[in-house]
């Protein structure tokens, strides 16, 4: 994929208005794989992290290509779904300005975190590889998923030809891979769960202190989670789209549970329970979703739009539900 590369890097990049990158409706099926490239392309080069990083512009397509071939073809945790999340961060990152305030090295650091944050995901969830006895689940005992993706996410940074940090001083290679890995390991939802309650009393206390690292650390866990589940916002053409892309991926999770591990799958992976789709969908976004986005509309009302496509999209599986 030599001259990939060089085809990449040699096209022309359409603006970010064109390719829509920011919009908070944007399109999830919009571009082919191509565009999902180019569109990268150009969010590295409006956060200006080309320029700050001094990343070479080949090595950065190398890297993208590299990234993308090593997400398996599965039927939601893919390529598209990781550059869906990449494009959320962008939305956010350049709406609520606080790419100004994160600072330039978390900022490459979280644009690094979606595009990787699922690497070589294998459409199986934590819990399936503990009973599975996985070797992966042999590796890392909590957070499996997550902490592979982390390993896969470094092992590219460090391939030849690939190290798009390779002009960065040893502190910032290491503050970046740190704020990397914190950024992937919290898009997993146990983490999500254990670490919400302390941001949500730093919130509606008005407590939340932009200037302590805590603090900024807790805003970009949970603005990881926000992209990573940001196709719950989206206009129920494309929300409908992935939910059904969710669903099938774990019925066929449920499905191996069945042959090959001889259990019953809960009902979210149960192909014999997909008429309860839309109650689960409205119970996913009470305990997972409305928290969240409340929470972040808060800290920013520039992200009241995330809000309001989530209740747009919770009054049509209620009605589904009904
Ligand atoms: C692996 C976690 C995926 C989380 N996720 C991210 C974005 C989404 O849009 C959605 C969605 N629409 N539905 C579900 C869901 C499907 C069946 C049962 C319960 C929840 C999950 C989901
Ligand atoms: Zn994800």
């Amino acid at each position: 994929s030599k001259e990939l590369a060089l085809e990449l890097k040699a096209c022309k990049v359409p603006p970010a208005s064109v390719l829509r990158l920011h919009d908070f409706k944007f399109d999830d099926f919009s571009l082919d794989d191509d565009g999902t490239l180019k569109a990268c392309l150009r969010m590295f080069t409006d956060l200006d992290l080309i320029q700050r990083f001094h990343i070479d512009e080949l090595v950065l397509c190398r890297w993208l290509l590299s990234v993308k071939k090593n997400y398996r073809d599965v039927t939601y945790h893919n390529w598209r779904h990781a550059f869906n999340v990449a494009q959320m961060m962008f939305v956010i990152l350049t709406k609520t300005k606080w790419w100004k305030v994160l600072g330039e090295m978390e900022c490459v650091a979280l644009i690094i975190a979606c595009l990787c944050h699922d690497l070589d995901h294998r459409g199986t969830n934590n819990s399936f590889q503990i009973r599975a006895s996985s070797p992966l689940a042999q590796l890392y005992s909590t957070s499996t998923m997550e902490h592979h993706h982390f390993d896969q996410s470094l092992m590219i940074l460090n391939t030849s030809g690939n190290r798009i940090l390779s002009q960065c001083t040893s502190e910032e290679f290491s503050r970046i891979v740190a704020v990397l890995e914190e950024a992937i390991l919290a898009t997993d939802l146990a983490v999500y769960f254990k670490k919400r309650p302390e941001f949500f009393k730093l919130v509606s206390s008005g407590e939340y202190d932009w200037c302590k690292e805590e603090h900024r650390s807790q805003l970009r866990a949970m603005t990881m989670t926000a992209c990573d589940i940001a196709a719950i916002t989206k206009p129920w053409e494309v929300q409908k789209k992935v939910a059904e892309l969710v669903a099938n991926e774990f019925f066929e999770q449920g499905d191996i549970e069945k042959e090959k591990l001889k259990i019953t799958p809960i009902d979210m992976m149960n192909r014999d329970k997909r008429d309860k789709l839309p109650a689960m969908q409205v119970n996913f976004i009470d305990t997972i979703c409305l928290p969240v986005y409340e929470n972040l509309a808060e800290v920013s009302s520039d992200l009241q739009p995330l809000l309001d496509g989530v209740k747009a999209n919770r009054a049509r599986w209620e009605a589904l539900a009904a």
